[in-house]
């Protein structure tokens, strides 16, 4: 299975972008969820506006799909301010960004996703820019070159990441305001899929919102996938109408379980317990097990295991919980003949 073919898949595609625009939430009050960042964000836009100065640079961390480009929009639309997108992948050069900071308006907001991700020098730059708002433009090359500095109009800065640890400090410490997005609770993402549904004018019961928040992983870039394709379920083999039966039969036919996992996350549990009674087991083996490469079992289909406590990663190798095999439906062996950490001692053969 590719990685672009998962449903549960948090990243987002190309033709995916434009209905997810549609779907994006436009002012604070709108974003569902994250009551904490919320308040705090509200604080930080009132009172920048009431000394109409811009806000400070913000600093979102959190697993993809938890609205992080949606709340960089919403800042800039609580501040009545243009928006700029860019990320750190795309910023090789200094010069790059220099090309970006010297043309933004006063009061623009910068959103610069994957922000761990920008070259040294650049992010060297983005120090003093976020702190004087000047950046030196180096001209000319060896002990010629020297240094220009330029002045740029105040901005703010909002960084995104999926990994915060992976700052460097002096870059976090530049940050104002940081705030970490949690995944989404049931009831939130219960909410996400009523309101997209009426964006996207279709009927859907509660109930029919709970079976699908139920298996969106916390994510409401899921939810929102799951509903459209829950949707399509319903206009060719049902009325049109999202039920609880109508949903659980859609994601049956796409191969999402009860719990929101897929194909992958059960062929993952299923070899570990199956061939290996549950672990512990090497992770390259467990992937040659599944037919998939060593990355894909330990970055897409992993962590959301380990959320979940179906999986524990430990020294000895990958071990099924009691959970896992409750979930697959399984009983697991006889517990005389498994070690304290859950594994028949097979780690001579199949040790990480
Ligand atoms: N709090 C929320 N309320 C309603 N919808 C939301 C919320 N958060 C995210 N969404 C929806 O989820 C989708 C994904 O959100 P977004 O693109 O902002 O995530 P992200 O964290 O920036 O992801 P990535 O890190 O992959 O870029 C959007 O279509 C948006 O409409």
């Amino acid at each position: 299975m590719s990685f672009d073919e998962r449903l549960v898949d948090a990243e987002v595609d190309s033709d995916e972008q434009a209905v997810e625009a549609a779907l994006r939430p436009k002012q604070l009050g709108e974003f569902i969820g994250q009551p904490k960042v919320r308040e705090q964000l509200d604080l930080v836009l009132r009172a920048a506006r009431a000394r109409g100065g811009t806000a400070d640079h913000v600093l979102l961390s959190g697993a993809p799909g938890l609205g992080k480009t949606t709340l960089s929009m919403i800042i800039a639309a609580e501040m009545g301010a243009p928006i700029r997108i860019t990320s750190g992948p795309a910023i090789q050069h200094a010069g790059d960004l220099a090309a970006i900071l010297s043309s933004l308006q006063e009061g623009e907001v910068l959103f610069l996703d994957e922000i761990h991700r920008m070259s040294r020098p650049a992010e060297e730059m983005l120090y003093m820019a976020m702190e004087d708002f000047r950046v030196d433009v180096i001209v000319g090359k060896g002990p010629g070159a020297t240094a220009i500095p330029l002045e740029l109009p105040p901005f703010t800065l909002v960084g995104a990441t999926t990994r915060a640890g992976l700052l460097p400090p002096p870059l976090r410490d530049r940050f104002g305001f940081t705030a970490h997005m949690e995944f989404y609770e049931p009831k939130e993402l219960e909410q996400v899929v009523h309101r997209s549904a009426q964006l996207l004018e279709v009927r859907t019961d509660p109930e029919g919102a709970v079976e699908i928040a139920g298996r969106s992983r916390g994510t409401p870039r899921i939810a929102n996938r799951l509903l459209r394709r829950v949707r399509d379920y319903a206009q060719v083999k049902a009325d049109g109408v999202i039920t609880r039966e109508v949903a659980a039969a859609a994601l049956e036919v796409y191969e999402v379980d009860g719990r929101g996992l897929d194909r992958l996350d059960r062929a993952v549990l299923g070899s570990l317990l199956k061939l290996f009674g549950g672990g512990p087991v090497g992770l390259s083996t467990l992937a040659v097990a599944v037919g998939e490469e060593r990355e894909t079992v330990e970055e897409v289909a992993e962590p959301f295991l380990v959320r979940e406590g179906l999986l524990a990663r430990t020294p000895r190798g990958r071990v099924a919980t009691p959970a896992a095999w409750a979930h697959m439906g399984l009983t697991p062996p006889q517990q005389s003949s498994r070690s304290a950490s859950g594994g028949p001692g097979q780690q001579g053969l199949f040790g990480a």
